[in-house]
């Protein structure tokens, strides 16, 4: 018998919470805040956060094979060193869109950190279209441009024998896959392989598990859903207590449980007050099923 838990682990009340990523090393969660321009570290020894606050929209976080971390930030991909608090820009994208800033990134098995753009939303899912594009940073600090035309680029991540990418353009409702080429870093062939229910609504942040399964945050769907993608079959939703899901990923003693981060952006008193854990970081245990450690970004 499953019996799936759920706990609230740091109710900060993040403006948009995202990019959870384990920190083996330091036994805790690295996440952002992203409208809130803040990279947080959860310690599941002390259970207290700590907090580097930024000067621009953070909106993923990646280890750092040298040390360190690396961030997306506003438009660019840059440094982090932590006890120093340091912020140091490694290389600019989508110079010629001053409205633009980076969304999700994940860094690839071979250590190149991957991440897209997007316009400024004026709220919530508003926003100018297919203005994002999808970008690679590569070991020697290059940058590879996959492609463009992107709403909201979001949640990314490989198969286990890393011949497939999966990846979310929020406003297509739809988990796409494109063929991978580990070797050169190189996607093509894409389709998608699920399309969102209505009550689903918005995909956003997304991992895959040892079974090859991706799991997904629903935003504003308030759950997360984990999906075959052979078949294109949903196996399993796990409601939050909150509607605005943003991100998983696994972490935890052998990456067995799930943390899932929120948003409270776009709420208003009265949501609010019926969703006193919006924007809260959530830890799910006993979903009897394991993650994959995050890579390091090899440069
Ligand atoms: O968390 C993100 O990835 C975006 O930055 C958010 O703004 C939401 O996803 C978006 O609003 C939902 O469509
Ligand atoms: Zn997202």
């Amino acid at each position: 018998m499953s019996s799936v838990k759920i706990e609230c682990v740091a109710s900060e009340g993040y403006r948009i919470g995202e990019s959870p990523v384990w920190d083996e090393k330091e036994s805790a969660l690295l996440y952002v805040d992203i409208t809130g321009r803040k990279v947080c570290r959860w310690s599941s020894l002390t259970k207290q956060v700590q907090t580097v606050s930024v000067d621009a929209p953070v909106s993923s976080v990646a280890l750092r094979k040298s040390g360190g971390y690396v961030v997306t930030l506003g438009t660019r991909f840059a440094a982090l060193k932590w006890n120093e608090q340091l912020v140091t820009t490694i290389t600019h994208v989508d110079k010629d869109k001053p409205n633009n800033r980076f969304n999700d990134g994940k860094v690839d098995p071979a250590g190149r950190y991957f991440a897209g753009t997007m316009a400024e939303e004026i709220r919530p899912a508003v926003l100018e279209r297919r203005q994002g594009s999808l970008y690679s940073l590569l070991s020697d600090l290059s940058v590879v441009k996959h492609f463009d035309q992107v709403d909201i680029s979001n949640g990314l991540d490989w198969s286990l024998d890393h011949k497939t990418f999966f990846y979310i353009d929020s406003l297509s409702y739809s988990v796409d896959a494109f063929d991978y080429d580990l070797q050169t870093g190189k996607i093509g062939n894409r389709r998608s392989i699920y399309k969102l229910e209505k009550e689903e609504s918005i995909p956003d942040g997304m991992c895959i598990d040892t079974e090859g399964k991706l799991w997904v945050a629903c935003y504003d769907g308030g759950r997360v859903i984990r999906l075959d993608p052979e078949t294109g079959k949903r196996l399993q939703t796990v409601k939050l207590p909150v509607d605005k899901t943003t991100s998983c990923c696994f972490g935890g003693k052998d990456y067995s449980e799930m943390y899932v981060t929120s948003a409270t952006d776009g709420m208003d008193k009265e949501w609010l007050s019926r969703q006193p854990q919006a924007g809260g970081i959530f830890k799910i245990t006993g979903l009897e099923v394991k993650g994959v450690p995050p890579y390091p970004f090899a440069g």
